[in-house]
């Protein structure tokens, strides 16, 4: 379905990037890229700043310090999926809408679905193992089953960025399967795809990048090498001996004196 339009070839470069809360760094001092086309898993121990990072890519959260260079990308060529507890569920919409909602940018605000998409949404839906559930409402889903969807509608969206946050925690292992399996069509159309996942055997098996963060990076690149044994035990010490919030950053706070 689709090629991609609009695709930077210069992928996204992180510089010297700080990101707080009320003057709290959860996420500090990061530097790093993620290729065009690259397929980068984002670990770390919890409340090591993933989400947190993801949401200021996607300028949900604005920086205290640093820069995010999208390579002259804008908002539509980014597809996120949010953790699923921050994805609103009892709205009344049937499966075949949400779908369409992906669609955004060739419907408009306000504009109706063309024939084309609708087409497009029913063969989004099918590539999810999903086709028959057009009309049944979000809310009467199955966990894994409105993951499906979720994944249909970043489909029909055709964005050359996908960002997915813990998109297979507490997902059952088929549809985990069928989804990485989309996971790599996305790669092979040569989109940039950044996941936040927990699974470290997933990672190596599937993502051959990694950033490993625990507010700071710890190595971001191969994943072999980002996830050593020596580097996965410096992630977990970090997060043993770190308070819930983090210090003010004393550098940041010269720097801006
Ligand atoms: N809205 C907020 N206001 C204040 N602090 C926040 C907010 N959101 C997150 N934090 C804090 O920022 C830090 C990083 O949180 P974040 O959710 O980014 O971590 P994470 O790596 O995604 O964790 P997990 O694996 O548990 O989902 C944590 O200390 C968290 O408590």
């Amino acid at each position: 379905m689709g090629g991609l339009s609009g695709m930077s070839a210069k992928g996204i470069e992180f510089r010297d990037v700080t990101i707080a809360y009320d003057r709290h760094p959860a996420v500090h001092h990061l530097s790093g890229s993620f290729p065009a086309g690259s397929l980068t898993a984002v670990a770390g121990p919890n409340g090591a700043g993933k989400s947190t990072l993801l949401k200021a890519l996607m300028g949900e959260l604005p920086l205290s310090g640093g820069v995010i260079d999208r390579g002259g990308l804008s908002a539509r060529d980014f597809g996120y999926l949010p953790q699923a507890a921050d994805i609103e569920r009892r709205f009344p919409l049937t499966v075949a809408d949400a779908v369409m909602l992906g669609a955004w940018r060739e419907t408009g605000a306000f504009g109706g679905a063309t024939r084309a998409a609708a087409d497009r949404a029913r063969q989004a839906l099918s590539a999810v193992g999903m086709d028959g559930f057009e009309r049944r409402h979000i809310g009467s889903l199955s966990a894994g089953q409105f993951q499906r969807v979720l994944f249909a509608r970043l489909l029909m969206q055709d964005a050359s960025v996908i960002v997915l946050d813990e998109p297979f925690t507490a997902i059952d292992a088929r549809t985990t399967r069928d989804l990485l399996e989309i996971v790599q069509r996305w790669r092979r159309d040569g989109r940039t795809v950044i996941a936040v996942l927990h699974d470290f055997e997933q990672v190596r098996a599937h993502f051959p990048r990694t950033l490993l963060l625990a507010r700071e990076a710890i190595e971001w690149g191969d994943t072999d090498s980002a996830l050593s044994a020596a580097n996965l035990l410096r992630a977990r010490s970090m997060a043993e001996s770190w308070d819930e919030e983090a210090d003010p950053c004393d550098a940041d706070d010269r720097r801006r004196a």
